[in-house]
C-alpha cells in the first residue's frame, strides 16, 4: 500500500435505517500504521460504521475508501486487504487451535507451508504450542482473544478492525493483547479498534468519540484531555456521552 495515501478515509459517511441515521455524516482520515480508537456508548453507531468500512453494509450516502479501495464499488478488494475480529465473530469453538489457524489460512488463500510456518511462530510467541491440538472452546477467554487476533492478521492485512476485542478479561491480559497490537503496527499495519475500556483509549494514537451517530471529538488522547480540561479520557467520554439519547448507560 502507498504509504502517503490514508489507510482509511471517510467523508460524510452516513447509514440510515428508514428515517433513523445510525451513522450520521462521519468524516476522518487514518494514516498507515496508526492505532485509531473508535469510541462511543452502546448504540452510538460503531458497529454500523465498521460494517460499512469492511464492505458488509452499503452506505446510504457519503464517501469512504479503505486500503485505497472504494466501499461502494470495490468491497471485494477491501475484504482481501483487511483483517477483522470481534467478540461476536471469532474462532470456531469446536475446532482445535491448529484447525482454526489452518481454516483461516485457507480462507485467506495462504499456501499450506506458509500457514504451518506462521502457526509454529505464533504458537511459540503466545506460548501456546502445547495447546495446538486443544479445542478452542476449552481455552481461557484471554488466550482465545490473543489467538483470534493472531489469526485476523495471519495474512498480513493493511488494516485490522477490532470490535471490542478485549471484552471480559482482566487488565493484565488486556495489556498483553495490546502488546500484540503494537507489534503489528511496527510492521505498518493500521489498527481500527473499538473498546469500552478507557485505559485502552489512552494506548491509541488518536481517538474519536461518537455520540448518537455523530463524531463529537477526534484528536490524540493528550489533545482531547487538553481540549476538555480532563485528567483522563474517561472524563472526556462521560462529558460527551452524557448528552446521548441512545445509550442506556
Ligand atoms: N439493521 C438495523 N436495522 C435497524 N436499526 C439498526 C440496525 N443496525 C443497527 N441499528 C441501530 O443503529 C444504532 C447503532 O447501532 P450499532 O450497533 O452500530 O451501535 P454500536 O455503537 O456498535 O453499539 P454497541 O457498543 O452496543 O455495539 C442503534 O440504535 C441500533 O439499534
Amino acid at each position: 500500500m502507498d504509504s502517503t495515501r490514508p489507510a482509511i478515509k471517510t467523508r460524510n459517511l452516513t447509514r440510515k435505517f428508514g428515517d433513523f441515521s445510525a451513522v450520521d455524516n462521519i468524516s476522518f482520515e487514518i494514516s498507515k500504521g496508526e492505532i485509531f480508537g473508535f469510541l462511543g456508548a452502546n448504540g452510538a453507531g460503531k458497529t454500523t460504521a465498521i460494517r460499512m468500512l469492511i464492505g458488509l453494509l452499503t452506505p446510504t450516502s457519503g464517501e469512504a475508501s479503505v486500503a485505497g479501495f472504494d466501499v461502494f464499488t470495490e468491497a471485494e478488494a477491501i475484504k482481501n486487504r483487511i483483517g477483522y475480529m470481534s467478540q461476536k465473530f471469532s474462532l470456531y469453538a469446536d475446532l482445535t487451535v491448529w484447525e482454526n489457524i489452518r481454516l483461516y489460512g485457507g480462507i485467506y488463500g495462504l499456501p499450506m507451508e506458509t500457514v504451518k510456518a506462521k502457526a509454529d511462530d505464533l504458537l511459540k510467541t503466545l506460548q501456546l504450542s502445547d495447546a495446538r491440538d486443544k479445542r478452542i472452546g476449552s481455552l481461557p477467554l484471554g488466550w482465545k482473544q490473543k489467538l483470534a487476533f493472531s489469526v485476523a492478521v495471519l495474512h498480513e492485512p493493511d488494516i485490522v478492525f477490532l470490535d471490542e476485542p478485549t471484552g471480559g478479561v482482566d487488565p493484565i491480559t488486556r495489556r498483553q493483547f495490546w502488546e500484540q497490537i503494537y507489534e503489528v503496527t511496527e510492521g505498518g499495519t493500521t489498527v481500527f479498534v473499538t473498546t469500552h475500556y478507557m485505559d485502552e483509549a489512552e494506548y491509541c494514537d488518536r481517538v474519536s468519540i461518537m455520540v448518537d451517530g455523530v463524531i463529537e471529538a477526534l484528536d490524540t488522547p493528550s489533545g482531547l484531555k487538553e481540549e476538555f480540561k480532563a485528567d483522563n479520557i474517561e472524563e472526556v467520554f462521560i462529558e460527551l456521552a452524557r448528552g446521548a439519547d441512545r445509550s442506556q448507560n
